[in-house]
């Protein structure tokens, strides 16, 4: 942080809530850097969203119960006084609903770049201290795969109706998916063909084309 970013920064910020966005900076950083295990990839699967979004795919093998600390989120509760940015559409925030204390919380930090499945490959994990959430591996992921978490199991709608993973896709489809050659194949397949597969998928998640 330069010097003349910092001086301007102390005029809002108390020094404790300075080191507090520098740590952030620092972490969000070592995300990108080598050594995270995962980097950022375009993505234009979704059908739903005007623009192309990212994804994390894994950048060496990773194991299931390794921890990938860089891949890290930070969640805040919102207060009732500032539920109403939710709803303003200029702002794209990943928001968190915890079932337990039934709060919406904001989430941030690199883990909201992670893509749902709905048989994810990773979960979130609580550190246990503060409101920091890191990821863990839940199946062994090869270089090159895509990182999925499962957000809820009514983040797309109600069970999830509009969710386009691939999971739902090969559900809802006459595809054998017990068989696993060919689901592999066919995962490719969507992978390669993008954004008009992607399109086609969701239209018949939401049954407006026949299979
Ligand atoms: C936490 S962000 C994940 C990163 C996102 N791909 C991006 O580029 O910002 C969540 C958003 O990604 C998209 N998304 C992720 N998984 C999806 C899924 N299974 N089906 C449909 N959209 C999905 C939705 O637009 C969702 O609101």
């Amino acid at each position: 942080m330069s010097m003349i970013t910092k001086y301007k920064l102390s005029y809002y910020f108390s020094v404790n809530k300075l080191n507090h966005i520098k740590l952030y900076f620092q972490l969000h950083l070592k995300f990108f850097h080598g050594s995270s295990n995962v980097k950022l990839a375009k993505y234009s699967k979704y059908a739903n969203n005007d623009y192309d979004g990212v994804k994390v795919v894994a950048t060496e093998n990773l194991v299931v119960g390794q921890v990938l600390k860089y891949v890290f989120g930070i969640y805040k509760i919102i207060p009732p006084s500032e539920k109403y940015i939710m709803d303003d559409k200029r702002f794209n925030f990943s928001l968190l609903y915890t079932t337990q204390n039934q709060d919406t919380s904001i989430l941030l930090g690199p883990i909201a770049y992670i893509n749902h499945d709905c048989s994810p490959n990773s979960e979130f994990k609580s550190s246990g201290k503060s409101s920091t959430i890191n990821i863990k591996i839940i199946k062994n992921i090869k270089q090159g795969e895509e990182l999925f978490v499962k957000y809820s199991g009514n983040y797309f709608g109600e069970d999830n109706i509009d969710c386009q993973c691939d999971t739902c896709f090969i559900k809802n489809s006459n595809l054998p998916s017990n068989k696993p050659d060919e689901s592999i194949g066919f995962q490719t397949a969507v992978i390669e063909q993008g954004n008009e597969l992607a399109q086609v998928k969701y239209l018949m998640n939401k049954g407006k084309i026949n299979r």
